[in-house]
């Protein structure tokens, strides 16, 4: 059945992909964004409420007057390097900002709740592949604004009933197979897109890039030396949302257990240089890197097992291979040029 979604963070990479996913369910949408790592032009016609989470008046304007049934939350600071040196920013944004949320939501009697939640919460593994009942230890603030936020969600959950999906993802990567949503950060830190950027720099005849790609860490212990993860579609992502969203709006989740928690994971590891091969054999360019030094808060390796989102959520990936996630993002570069956006698509700006 139709229903009236708010999607927090929509205008950003995953949050535009979910947009898409939900009008293509025949759901109205709503975007919340303050477009501060996202794009007024990445929401495909929904209504975009431009506003920010550290401000409660902002998000009151947003709820005025509208009956959601469910809301997905997916704005975030979301770049482990930055969180080790700016923590105060991911905890006022992240977790402050995720409280004012909660707040509004139970002013206006929205109960019901998806979370976009991180592998990184939980820290070094001391087994591979993780599942849900590892150990949390994260060990960068980003980690650990989620995993604190996954914490309130058990909180609210008990004293006020507020029904959550908490969705742990691995490494999003790739783009709308149709091409109508891409990633677009800017500055990109995400290692796929800085790939595919120099293959596409090299294939227009660019000028040599002013810095050479870097991999940050050679002397991992990893078969290569270099971090290993575990890379999921974002369209793989969406799915899970959208049957997490019809597992909260069916009333399966359990009044005793009213926060869940699930891994979105390929279960298959591969190295920043499996990463830069496999772009190079997606792409036809050779690609040139040089060592570098660790990136400060980065796990050597992180893949997940995602079999209870199998179990409960009847979810597995599609994109099993990296060369067909690499594929759809090069789809997307070598279609939308850096800087390009798709603009023509209509959409109200508020306030
Ligand atoms: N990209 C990944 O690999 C990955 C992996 C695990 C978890 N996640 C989580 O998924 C979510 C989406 O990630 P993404 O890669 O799409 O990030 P993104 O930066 O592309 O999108 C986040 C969006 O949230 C908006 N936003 C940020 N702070 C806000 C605030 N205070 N008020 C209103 N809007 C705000 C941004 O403008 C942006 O549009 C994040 O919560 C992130 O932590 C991402
Ligand atoms: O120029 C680069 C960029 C990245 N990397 C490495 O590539 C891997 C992937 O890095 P990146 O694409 O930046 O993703 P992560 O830092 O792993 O973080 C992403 O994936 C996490 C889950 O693992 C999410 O929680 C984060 O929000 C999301 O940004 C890491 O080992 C990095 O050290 C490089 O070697 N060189």
């Amino acid at each position: 059945m139709k229903k009236k979604i708010l999607v927090v963070g929509g205008a950003g990479y995953i949050g535009s992909h979910m947009v898409l996913a939900l009008q293509d369910e025949g759901h109205e949408v709503v975007v919340f964004d303050n477009l501060s790592r996202g794009h007024a032009d990445a929401v495909n016609g929904a209504r975009l409420v431009v506003g920010d989470l550290r401000a409660p008046q902002e998000l009151a304007h947003c709820f005025a007057g509208q009956s959601f049934d469910l809301v997905m939350h997916f704005a975030a600071l979301a770049y482990v390097g930055e969180s080790v040196v700016q923590p105060d920013l991911y905890y006022q944004n992240n977790v402050l900002g995720t409280l004012n949320l909660l707040a509004a939501m139970r002013q206006h009697g929205v109960g019901k709740f998806v979370f976009s939640s991180t592998c990184a919460t939980y820290g070094e593994p001391e087994s591979v592949p993780i599942a849900e009942d590892h150990s949390q230890n994260p060990i960068n603030p980003y980690g650990r604004s989620k995993l604190m936020v996954e914490q309130v969600l058990r909180d609210f959950g008990e004293a006020y009933g507020l029904q959550s999906v908490g969705l742990r993802y691995f490494n999003a990567a790739g783009c709308d197979r149709e091409g109508r949503a891409g990633e677009r950060h800017e500055p990109e830190t995400h290692l796929i897109p800085l790939v595919l950027a120099e293959a596409l720099r090299v294939k227009t005849g660019g000028n040599p890039a002013a810095t050479m790609l870097e991999v940050y860490g050679t002397d991992f212990d990893t078969p290569d030396g270099s971090c290993v993860r575990d890379y999921i579609h974002v369209s793989d992502l969406c799915r899970a949302h959208l049957l997490a969203a019809e597992r909260l709006l069916s009333g399966a989740v359990k009044h005793d257990r009213p926060a869940e928690f699930y891994n979105l994971a390929n279960g298959n590891g591969f190295s920043v240089l499996d990463v830069i091969r496999t772009c190079e054999a997606v792409t036809g360019v050779p690609i040139r890197y040089r060592s570098a030094r660790r990136r400060v808060g980065d796990p050597a390796v992180l893949v997940g097992d995602a079999s209870l989102a199998g179990k409960i959520l009847g979810w597995n990936a599609q994109y099993g291979d990296l060369s067909s996630i690499v594929q759809t993002a090069w789809d997307w570069m070598s279609r939308v040029p850096v800087g390009q956006t798709n603009e023509g698509q209509a959409h109200e700006v508020e306030p």
